[in-house]
């Protein structure tokens, strides 16, 4: 403890730090209200002056340099009012707390105090009163232990002693709690932020960043870093944090646009949304894989993940887990480079494209300029020249079409503001600037024309005179003659056929999904986006090599963050990190790599996770946070007692906890469930793949859907040795218990599983 004389010192300077902020507050309130009614103004301005007329030519002309000119202005004010906005945010959030941390250092024989908080803030000396907790030498607070410790400057590594680390739980200008720490960050914080009750959004952990954790989020330089932590044991609040500290680090090179995080379901996405903005800063984007497949995928329903898992446990098939494990392995990938090496031109799925109900170039012209490319260039290389001919055929057509009859007619059907509309469309060089009165109708009929064949020249550039999906099949057919994976021909024929009549349905098997794009993209050169600058994806675990592979063709600049928890993996088997981490290099070809392993599991008490662990074979490697709780329990019953002793578990539960969460091993389970509830009279709220938030305290679903979330306690439904048979169930069950933060119910209609049994001394089960 902090001794009384020191405690009144620290209050006095959390006064005047509170009354600088006051001040400042005053001041950026007063700021942004300015910047707010200037914008204001000139967008009324701008609104008003961009109805001058635009009838005639030279007026045209000036309103365009004019407004121009007045979208800069707005640029600038807008920009301006942002960042006072930002300013305004940033000091009410330092007032509701102004730092969590202090250090002492002796710098060259020099004394220094930093205090450390969620931005920083500078009196009118220019002095620090608060430090940022991401500038460098705030990592010394998460990193050193008493004595020697270093923090990088753009001069190299700066040394120094560290004499005191102090912490603080202040609110507002109240000092709470404040103790002095010798190592990392201490154990009653900790105790203190992980004893909370959940609420529907996931907090930021930047007063307590673990020592471990803190390698994760202030890694700047690894090109792949694939980080393997325990069930709970912060990977998803590091990678926001390591956000939070990537956008702060490279402010003026990156945003927030050009992070991207793959999450593993909707309702994450949610979860996690406060996060950024409680740090000051705007969301990265957030995709699931199935949203962003589907998107490069348009015109089809994409099956999820979450369906074939479904599906697979109604009718699991050795030679069908055979075939989609051929699917997506990275090996694939070379198997359709192989494939397209070998590609003849009579092989390649060219199709008539059309334009307003005729054949406008067929399948034949583009075999015939196919042909004519020398066959030493790569497949990609043919095609991609093989689009710009045939683009450059169609702008030679609208030139011709300028003076055809039907051209001039639909012209001289222009209103005067469609007229000056298209005489203003950027056209490039293909009409001069200087006007005369031919040549201006000549630029309006090119623009007219370009308009109008737009859909054609969009066909052509997306490469659309390939049939991509009978591209497939030939793929398929390839396979199953070079009996591919050693899986024999005839059922790859029947994978074939069924992706053939999933087409027919406009639909997709999930594991078709990526060696399609990918197909497409190695032949046509397309799919890349050249500004994403980092990738994270969490539950790794649950994707395969060749997503991953994909991720890294798309976003060929990007480095890329995974994380994941090999025994979590619900879709696939389990793989050691080492062996994980070889994969990922072999497959990324990446100079820097970095492997970092959580062991520490901070979010369930002591009893769950020694009961989550036992479950595991290598789970004695797991190191619990020493957070007491009760043992979870097990009651076995009748079907027949089902929906009563689930409603006496959650009025028990209700008692004490706030968010309850009943989880089953499938969807139709949790629908079951549902019915019980209702039939007793319990609120509640059943979730699917499609949701996005949840509305209620008491929550219904399967086991998968949970996967990144928490709750206050858990009910996991039937852990019967019906349910969960054998081993491959240890994942579902290892997931479902470490879901819980504070309590852990089971229910089983009928005899235990095997897999509990073995841990019974870790459970109460009550017959
Ligand atoms: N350093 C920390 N300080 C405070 N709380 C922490 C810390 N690290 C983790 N936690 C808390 O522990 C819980 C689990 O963290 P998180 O969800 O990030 O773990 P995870 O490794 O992604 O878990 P899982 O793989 O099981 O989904 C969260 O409530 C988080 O706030």
């Amino acid at each position: 403890m902090v001794e009384t004389n020191e405690w009144q010192q620290e209050q006095a300077r959390l006064n005047q730090v509170s009354d600088e902020i006051e001040a400042q507050l005053v001041t950026a309130n007063k700021d942004f209200e300015q910047a707010h009614a200037e914008t204001y103004a000139v967008e009324t301005n701008y609104g008003a002056n961009t109805s001058i007329n635009t009838f005639e030519e030279d007026d045209a002309m000036e309103t365009n340099a004019e407004i121009q000119q007045q979208r800069n202005i707005v640029a600038r004010v807008t920009e301006t009012e942002q960042i006072m906005a930002k300013m305004v945010t940033t000091l009410h959030s330092l007032q509701a707390s102004p730092y969590f941390g202090r250090v002492d250092i002796l710098e060259d024989g020099d004394p220094d105090t930093l205090y450390i908080g969620l931005a920083s803030l500078q009196d009118d000396q220019g002095d620090f009163l608060i430090n940022d907790w991401r500038a460098p030498i705030s990592g010394i607070y998460y990193n050193g232990a008493l004595g020697p410790v270093s923090y990088p400057t753009p001069m190299g590594d700066q040394k120094a002693d560290l004499k005191k680390k102090r912490q603080y739980t202040i609110e507002g200008r109240h000092i709470i709690n404040m103790f002095d720490t010798d190592v990392t960050i201490g154990d009653e914080m900790l105790q203190y932020a992980l004893g909370q009750q959940n609420d529907a959004t996931m907090h930021n952990i930047v007063a307590t960043i673990q020592q471990e954790q803190n390698q994760i989020i202030r890694d700047t330089t690894s090109d792949l870093m694939v980080v393997q932590g325990v069930a709970g044991s912060g990977k998803t609040s590091a990678i926001l944090q390591r956000i939070a500290f990537l956008l702060f680090h490279a402010r003026e090179n990156l945003n927030s646009d050009q992070i991207v995080l793959f999450s593993p379901n909707r309702l994450f996405s949610s979860y996690i949304a406060d996060v950024l903005p409680s740090l000051g800063e705007r969301n990265m984007r957030q995709v699931t894989m199935s949203e962003f497949l589907s998107a490069r995928l348009q015109g089809l329903t994409v099956q999820t993940l979450f369906n074939q898992y479904e599906q697979d446990q109604e009718r699991p098939q050795a030679i069908r887990q055979q075939l989609q494990q051929a699917l997506e392995s990275a090996d694939l990938a070379d198997a359709l480079a192989n494939y397209l090496t070998q590609l003849a031109a009579p092989e390649i799925a060219f199709v008539d494209v059309y334009f307003q109900g005729e054949v406008w170039f067929s399948k034949d012209d583009f075999v015939t300029y196919f042909k004519t490319l020398p066959t030493a260039y790569a497949m990609m290389d043919r095609i991609i020249q093989t689009k710009q001919h045939f683009l450059e055929v169609l702008q030679t057509q609208i030139l011709d079409l300028r003076q055809a009859d039907w051209v001039l007619d639909a012209l001289n059907q222009l209103d005067d503001a469609e007229y000056h509309r298209l005489l203003d469309e950027d056209i490039d060089a293909l009409v001069q600037a200087d006007v005369n009165m031919d040549e201006t109708v000549d630029q309006v009929a090119t623009a007219y024309l370009k308009e109008v064949f737009q859909p054609l020249d969009d066909a052509i550039y997306n490469s659309q005179f390939i049939d991509i999906y009978q591209q497939f099949s030939d793929f398929l057919q390839y396979l199953a003659r070079t009996e591919y994976a050693g899986i024999e021909q005839k059922w790859w024929m029947t994978k074939e056929q069924r992706f053939a009549h999933q087409l027919e349905q406009h639909a997709i098997d999930y594991e078709d999904v990526v060696p399609v794009l990918y197909l497409r993209d190695l032949m046509t050169g397309s799919g890349t986006n050249q500004f994403m600058q980092y990738v994270f994806v969490d539950e790794m675990q649950d994707y395969a090599m060749l997503q991953m592979l994909y991720l890294k063709h798309a976003f060929p600049y990007a480095k890329f963050t995974l994380l994941g928890d090999a025994e979590q993996a619900l879709f696939r088997a389990v793989q050691t990190p080492e062996s994980l981490m070889q994969a990922y290099q072999d497959a990324f070809q990446v100079k820097k790599h970095r492997l970092i392993k959580l062991n520490k599991s901070y979010r369930s008490t002591q009893q769950i996770m020694n009961f989550a662990k036992a479950l595991l074979p290598d789970g004695a490697d797991i190191q619990t946070f020493q957070r007491p709780g009760t043992k979870p329990q097990i009651r076995q019953v009748e079907a027949s007692q089902v929906a009563t002793t689930l409603a006496d578990m959650v009025h028990q539960l209700q008692t004490t906890q706030k968010t309850i969460a009943i989880l089953t091993k499938t969807q139709t389970q949790a629908e079951t469930v549902s019915v019980d509830l209702t039939d007793q009279g319990i609120d509640h709220q059943l979730l699917d793949a499609d949701d996005r938030s949840r509305q209620a305290d008491i929550l219904v679903m399967p086991i998968y859907l949970a996967k990144g979330l928490e709750f206050d306690a858990v009910i996991g439904y039937d852990v019967s040795q019906m349910n969960y048979p054998d081993t491959d169930s240890t994942g579902l069950l290892y997931t479902l218990a470490s879901r819980a933060m504070h309590e852990l119910m089971m229910i089983s209609i009928g005899p235990v599983t095997q897999l509990i049994n073995a841990v019974a001394d870790t459970v109460d089960i009550i017959d």
